[in-house]
């Protein structure tokens, strides 16, 4: 049976396919169709067989948008670059002219939208740890499934380049047809067993922070976050979607994100956002100085009220909040900023927290913003330039995508970046954790490997660990 939906499908087909040969370039054709309730983990689940390694997955802590990625319709990818973020941007707009995007709905992060990441810092010294990754990597995927305040909705995207011709379309259909009967089984994956948990290098870890205490002492860096790395055996492959599945229920309360690349997986439970961007209002967050949560709510509630008032993690915090105010202030008429922080609980760990909104005058990209903040003083340092050559310099983890901006920008500007932190990256029957902390003159080395213990907590209940 053909649909009313498949003839507008053909017609919008020959129309791409007409235009791709006019213009001798290839052509987007994306098409958003509203759904019954689909379970967003079902969907990426069921990608298994036949998009594996082509996978993202988005969620933000209030589920105002989850986002599943399967296949790529297009790669942005870029390495080693002063203008990464530029460039993505400016490819992604390049490709969008003349597309064709059939999209009657009127919510934000449906129709054509890249999800993917950057690393850290692209002039660290590369190791095979992330060789799956470029430096900058952005899918437009073949199929997105958005859950939108509860609302579900399909997008398609395809291709047409002046070589097509109508079995594209055809090719189309069936592959659409084939998604929606995988849906229909039960996809569940169990995680296998853990083996091995081991922590790299960990006195040579507080040896640097030592080093690093000395040397803010001496100024003029003020903080430096350093971090480390925790390698897990198993005894089969993981699998992304039973990590998620771990994560979507054990850290409800952050952003979940998994983006795979080339059969490895890069995934976690973020709680801090870099950037969101709603039109022209943006919205981030202050997020430094950590404590770990208490036994019983009374001793919770002391290690929060100390957390509010301890000098050293104030410092960390109020780094961060200066930074983020400047560069906000930079493109907003006006900016909203308590002036004091509060409390994040989270399962593992409470952080002292400070959001920030800002009202945007001109035109100012979600790119242009996320490269102004990244990396702020909560994974970088202050000053920023000198922090970051600091951690390429001292840091003996490749840290790839970890403590980097992860996220999503639709085709019309609108989009978020988490900070990928709590994280790891899933390589066949092993993985590997990372966690950072915040170093400034008072730190003491013992605290800071304490406080990374609890930072990897989440991914480490996540794969079956303690
Ligand atoms: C660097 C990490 O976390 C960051 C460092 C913090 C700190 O040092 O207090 C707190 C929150 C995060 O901004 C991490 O989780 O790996
Ligand atoms: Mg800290």
């Amino acid at each position: 049976m053909i649909t009313i939906q498949e003839i507008e499908t053909k017609e919008r087909s020959l129309l791409a396919m007409k235009r791709a040969k006019e213009l001798g370039r290839p052509i987007l054709m994306s098409e958003v169709e509203k759904m019954n309730h689909i379970d967003p983990l079902l969907f990426f689940s069921s990608g298994n067989e036949h998009y594996s390694g082509e996978r993202f997955f988005w969620k933000d802590p209030k589920d105002e948008f989850i986002f599943a990625g399967l296949g790529i319709s297009k790669q942005f990818q870029i390495d080693q670059s002063d203008d990464r973020f530029g460039l993505i941007e400016r490819e992604w707009k390049e490709f969008l002219k003349d597309s064709l995007i059939s999209n009657p709905f009127s919510e934000i992060g449906i129709g054509p939208l890249i999800f993917g990441g950057f690393s850290f810092d692209p002039y660290k010294e590369k190791t095979v740890l992330w060789s799956k990754f470029d430096d900058s990597l952005f899918y437009l995927p073949k199929y997105l499934l958005s859950v939108i305040k509860g609302q579900v909705f399909l997008t398609t995207n395809f291709i047409f380049t002046p070589n097509d011709d109508e079995l594209l379309y055809k090719h189309i259909i069936d592959e659409r047809n084939k998604l929606f009967q995988s849906l229909q089984k039960h996809h569940h994956t169990a995680l296998p067993a853990l083996l091995e948990t081991k922590e790299i290098s960990p006195e040579k870890w507080k040896n640097t922070v030592d080093a690093m205490v000395k040397e803010l002492n001496r100024g003029p860096l003020k903080k430096v976050v350093l971090a480390r790395e925790l390698r897990l055996n198993f005894n089969d492959i993981v699998a992304s979607e039973a990590v998620l599945q771990h994560l979507n229920e054990q850290q409800h309360e952050s952003f979940i994100f998994a983006l795979e690349s080339n059969g490895d997986c890069f995934l976690g439970a973020s709680p801090e956002r870099l950037v969101k961007k709603n039109g022209t209002e943006l919205f981030s967050t202050c997020l430094a100085g950590s404590s770990s949560r208490g036994h019983n709510p009374e001793e919770d509630r002391l290690l929060g009220e100390k957390l509010l008032s301890d000098q050293k993690n104030l410092l960390e915090h109020q780094y961060v909040v200066e930074m983020i105010k400047e560069a906000l202030e930079e493109s907003c008429e006006e900016i909203i900023l308590p002036d004091k922080p509060q409390l994040m609980k989270i399962r593992d760990i409470q952080h002292l927290y400070t959001p920030v909104i800002g009202k945007c005058s001109g035109d100012s990209s979600l790119l242009h913003m996320v490269e102004r903040l990244h990396p702020t003083p909560a994974l970088g340092g202050l000053p920023k330039k000198e922090a970051v050559e600091k951690i390429r310099q001292v840091e003996e983890l490749d840290r790839g995508f970890y403590a980097a901006p992860v996220g999503w920008l639709d085709y019309e500007g609108n989009g978020e970046f988490a900070v990928a932190i709590r994280s790891g990256l899933l390589q066949g029957k092993e993985a590997s954790l990372f966690a950072g902390c915040g170093v400034v003159a008072d730190s003491d080395s013992e605290s800071e490997y304490l406080e990374t213990s609890l930072k990897f907590r989440p991914m480490l209940r996540a794969l079956g660990g303690k």
